[in-house]
């Protein structure tokens, strides 16, 4: 065993040797090792038949709603001959409606029961703590999984990673620690903080850590090969980054860390921890999740299913856009300057609606309000001044004076014949059955319902406000023709007070690639919204996209204050590999930079003398990787090319020895080497990344060049290759 207290203690009396491949006498001398294995073999066995007890009970009470419907159904039979019967039938129907809601929330709890077990039965937990209370109390055991579970006796069996009393594990400090709960601080002596490498009931390992700076559970996660999917990092979680994810709830947080520090990882805990804290009333749809792009939402789109958590909206800018613009609209530049949004500001607080601002409603060919009706109308309410108060009087006014031109409708021939005329399976589509009316009135209430199924386009259309011709106001207000999407939108939230004001949270990954006009219609459109955003100025490679001060002072202007927390421990590259991306960065920030130490392959810098050699060397180095990734049958590797043309220049020189990956909507193989552009390689990482041209014409010394560079190094894990045809870029050439 060791001696030495601020290394991890490990389960085997080799410390050079890995734990995954301790040998059986070494398991067996260990009586610790043995007492944990007999307490994982009989959790599992409690959590087995918790399982099977849940599955039963699912079962049986479908059963008994079942016959209870079937029950309902033949026996309430609606006596309503009097006024007291009839209260009595009510009376039942109430009762019976009360007793199936009370199944649907039991059954709800099963459900939900089962599937934390389930949860639980691929890794009952991964840590415990021991935790005094008072001098002199016997230690309490606490066992830490990615989900809470007591036995039939209510004794805990696993607590959630999430609940406050994990935090001591977190706080990665034996002794004297605290956690909060309810809003009170409770003090506890941290005696033994272990981690465990569990997989169902077999527990290959166990590790007693005192500093965790370099614990050996982290040292096997990230020595693992890379995947397409990202995973969770729940047992490994670091102090920097607990604090991000248990940070309290303030109205703006940014997260400002280098390249591989855990940011998207902590994005994902972070949401899971929400939904635990506020799993009363905090919805999947109340958060969203604004991604840089759609192979980025595939890389994380396990991690929180993983976790027994649904994802939340997820959708990059240009999705964002695409919701709330017209189709053909949502995507384009977005370098609006501040200047021209408060420019629509100013306009919209002065602005008089043009008889010529207003569209006709059309839907399927039939106009049903012209725009001389809605002018009409707008003369009405001509006190008001135009925006969105005006705006929302006139879109409740516009539904009601559709509902009675649909009323209208409904009592001519035409529609009621249009009705008659419908197919079979029309007729039970809108009215659950066919129809047949007995009278004028009938005939009356049934076309109405036809056509509101068939006009309800229309509505919308009042709802979504597009009866405002936006591109017409804004060619007055601003005297240009075609507005850029980001200035449409803004304008039409100016002007009718578009917004999503239910959304509670939304997280922002990448942020450095926004321009601050982005930034700004997503804080106007989710206006009450709590905002997460996370970045790393080194790696914005786009034109005017905003600097921190700039993302701040976004935020800062509608009156909230922005808390920032800083992660400067890179997880993902090895030391070298870090080094190489973190000489690039201001000189201040490098100074704080660090990385976890494990095996280390030197940065291969390989300057051609010539073409013909550059060619066959880069030829060499991904037909080795591809061997490599072959022979081991998992693992990645990415070319990363400056440019879609580089990238298919690339593509031709290597033919079948790499996967070309250049349209947006390409998906990443489980394993392989891959030739991408930078911008599909964002947020994503590999074991070996490859850059093919590193030569200073590809990267200058200029701002966005240098920032390329970073983030194309920083997608590596262990190996770095650079080439050129000639010299390497004298950026890193300190
Ligand atoms: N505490 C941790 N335990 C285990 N692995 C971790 C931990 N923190 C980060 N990692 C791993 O480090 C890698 C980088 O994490 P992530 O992608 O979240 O970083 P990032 O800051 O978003 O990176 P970038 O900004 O460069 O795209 C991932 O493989 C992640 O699983």
């Amino acid at each position: 065993m060791f001696t030495d207290p601020s290394q991890p203690r490990l389960s085997t009396n080799n410390p050079d040797e890995d734990p995954q491949k301790q040998t059986e006498l070494d398991r067996e001398e260990d009586p610790v090792f043995a007492q944990e294995q007999e307490h994982l073999s009989r959790t599992y066995e409690t959590l087995v038949k918790m399982a099977a007890s849940f599955a039963a009970k699912i079962k049986k009470l479908d059963a008994e709603v079942a016959a209870d419907k079937e029950m309902l159904a033949d026996e309430l039979t609606g006596n309503f001959a009097s006024m007291g019967e009839a209260f009595e039938t009510y009376a039942e129907y109430a009762t019976a409606n009360k007793n199936i809601d009370l199944c649907n929330a039991t059954q709800e709890l099963n459900l939900q029961n089962l599937e934390k077990t389930r949860l639980l039965l691929e890794q009952p937990y991964f840590a415990k703590v021991s935790l005094q209370y008072k001098p002199g109390d016997a230690p309490k055991d606490l066992y830490i999984g990615n989900a809470g579970m007591s036995d039939e006796n209510y004794k805990r069996l696993v607590v959630d990673w999430r609940s406050p009393v994990a935090e001591t594990y977190y706080n990665q400090e034996n002794g004297p620690t605290s956690y909060v709960a309810n809003g009170r601080t409770i003090k506890v002596d941290l005696k033994l903080r272990r981690q465990f490498d569990i997989a169902k009931d077999t527990l290959n390992a166990y590790f007693d850590t005192t500093v965790a700076i370099q614990d050996a559970m982290l040292l096997a996660s990230l020595s693992q090969e890379r995947t397409s999917q990202m995973k969770a990092i729940t047992a490994t979680i670091q102090k920097e980054q607990n604090q991000v994810i248990r940070h309290e709830d303030v109205p703006v947080l940014l997260v400002n860390g280098i390249a591989g520090s855990g940011k998207t990882s902590v994005l994902m805990q972070r949401i899971a921890y929400l939904f635990y804290r506020q799993r009363e009333s905090l919805r999947p749809e109340d958060v969203f999740l604004i991604t840089p792009n759609p192979v980025f939402s595939r890389y994380i789109e396990n991690v929180l299913p993983d976790l027994g958590e649904s994802n939340p909206e997820t959708m990059t800018f240009n999705e964002f856009m695409a919701t709330i613009m017209p189709a053909d609209r949502s995507r384009g530049r977005a370098d609006i300057s501040l200047e021209s949004l408060q420019r629509i500001d100013n306009a919209v607080a002065e602005l008089v609606f043009d008889p010529n601002d207003f569209k006709d409603i059309v839907c399927e060919g039939t106009q049903l309000l012209s725009a001389g009706q809605i002018r009409q109308m707008a003369d009405k309410f001509k006190r008001i001044p135009a925006g969105p108060h005006l705006v929302t009087l006139m879109r409740e006014e516009l539904h009601k004076r559709l509902s009675s031109r649909l009323k209208q409708m409904a009592a001519t021939e035409r529609a009621q014949n249009e009705m008659l005329q419908l197919s079979i399976q029309e007729q039970v589509r809108i009215f659950h059955e066919t129809i047949e009316p007995q009278n004028e009135n009938e005939a009356r209430e049934l076309a109405l319902t036809y056509l509101n199924d068939r006009y309800a386009r229309a509505f919308d259309i009042v709802e979504r406000d597009e009866w405002l011709r936006i591109d017409r106001i804004g060619m007055r207000l601003l005297g240009k023709e075609g507005l850029l999407p980001v200035e449409w939108a803004y304008l039409k939230m100016a002007c009718t007070g578009l917004s999503n004001p239910n959304a509670k949270y939304v997280m922002v990954d990448e942020v450095q690639d926004y321009t601050t006009a982005q930034l700004v219609v997503l804080r106007r459109y989710f206006r009450r919204a709590h905002f997460l955003l996370l970045g790393d100025e080194n790696q914005a490679i786009g034109n005017h996209t905003s600097t921190f001060e700039e993302i701040r002072a976004v935020f800062e202007a509608s009156g909230e204050s922005v808390q920032e927390c800083r992660l400067m421990t890179s997880y993902r590259s090895s030391p070298q590999i870090t080094d190489l991306f973190s000489g690039l960065m201001p000189h201040d920030d490098r100074m704080r930079v660090s990385s976890i130490q494990r095996d280390d392959i030197a940065p291969d810098l390989l300057e051609c003398p010539d073409r013909e050699t550059y060619e066959s060397e880069l030829a060499r180095v991904v037909s080795q990787a591809r061997e490599g990734i072959e022979h081991e049958g998992r693992g990645l590797a990415a070319v990363i090319a400056n440019d879609r043309a580089g990238a298919r220049r690339i593509a031709s020189l290597l033919g079948d020895e790499a996967i070309a990956l250049i349209d947006d909507n390409a998906t990443l193989p489980a394993s392989g080497v891959m030739i991408m552009t930078l911008e599909f390689a964002k947020g994503l990482e590999f074991d070996h990344v490859i850059i093919p041209d590193a030569r200073e014409e590809v990267f200058g010394d200029n701002r966005i060049d240098r920032n390329r560079l970073y983030t194309s190094i920083s997608r590596a894990t262990n190996r770095i290759t650079l080439l050129a045809p000639g010299s390497i870029t004298p950026l890193l050439k300190k």
